[in-house]
């Protein structure tokens, strides 16, 4: 679950980002984050990560008021979220398996259990037999499912994604998105950033509208 109230961001030096925004993606839900360039879609998912802070108003996720989180809470917290980045941020010299594993190394887990949670992420993904190989190898849309494995292989109850398909053509981006939908049926709650509005008349998942850090609708 999140749910933003009232919230105002103003960068260091900056302009005001986010101006009295509020919405709410309830637990199970899946919805689209969108809004003309710098409307502040990528400002919102970095406040739900907290790799911002608000400047004013209240950011609750998975129960969690963030203002109130304990230092030592954050890795917990983390590592109940999955990110996908658009440019998917694989490293190159590693093959696409120890991409996968490698939240679950910081987490901790090790041996057999790394070797079956990567194996099934990737099975998820659609690609089971690919762990051996590296990611300059895959195509942009298998790198971006490589992303994905990764996001999701400790078994994240909310997954959010910044422009997931922005690098993709139509196809391989339908496919990425039928991706996120398929998991948000198995229960992950799914908030996607998006400019691409083909993905968004596709699904029947809620729209947020952002334009110039105000809210537009949250319907
Ligand atoms: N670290 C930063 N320091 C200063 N200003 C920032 C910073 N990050 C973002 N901004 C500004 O905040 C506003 C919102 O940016 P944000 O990246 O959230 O928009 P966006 O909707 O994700 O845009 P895009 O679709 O182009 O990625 C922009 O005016 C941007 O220049």
């Amino acid at each position: 679950m999140i749910e933003l109230k009232h919230v105002f961001k103003r960068y260091p030096l900056g302009i005001e980002a986010l101006s009295d925004v509020s919405f709410r993606v309830a637990r199970g839900e899946m919805a689209f984050l969108t809004g003309p360039s710098g409307a502040g879609k990528s400002t919102v998912l970095k406040l739900i990560c907290l790799l911002e802070r608000p400047t004013r108003g209240q950011v609750m996720v998975n129960g969690h008021d963030l203002a109130r989180l304990k230092p030592y809470r954050l890795p917990h917290f983390r590592r109940e979220i999955g990110v996908v980045f658009q440019d998917n941020r694989l490293l190159n010299e590693r093959t696409v398996f120890d991409n996968v594993a490698l939240p679950l190394l910081v987490a901790g887990v090790t041996g057999d259990e790394v070797r079956k949670r990567v194996l099934a992420a990737l099975d998820k993904v659609g690609l089971r037999g690919r762990e051996r190989g590296f990611p300059l190898a895959l195509s942009g849309g298998e790198q971006q499912r490589v992303g994905i494995a990764r996001a999701l292989v400790h078994r994240p109850a909310l997954l959010i994604a910044d422009e997931p398909t922005g690098n993709l053509d139509a196809a391989l981006s339908d496919d990425i998105i039928d991706l996120f939908q398929e998991f948000n049926d198995h229960g992950v709650t799914v908030l996607i950033a998006t400019h691409d509005l083909r993905q968004i008349g596709r699904l029947q998942a809620r729209v947020i509208r952002l334009g110039e850090g105000h809210m537009v609708s949250a319907a």
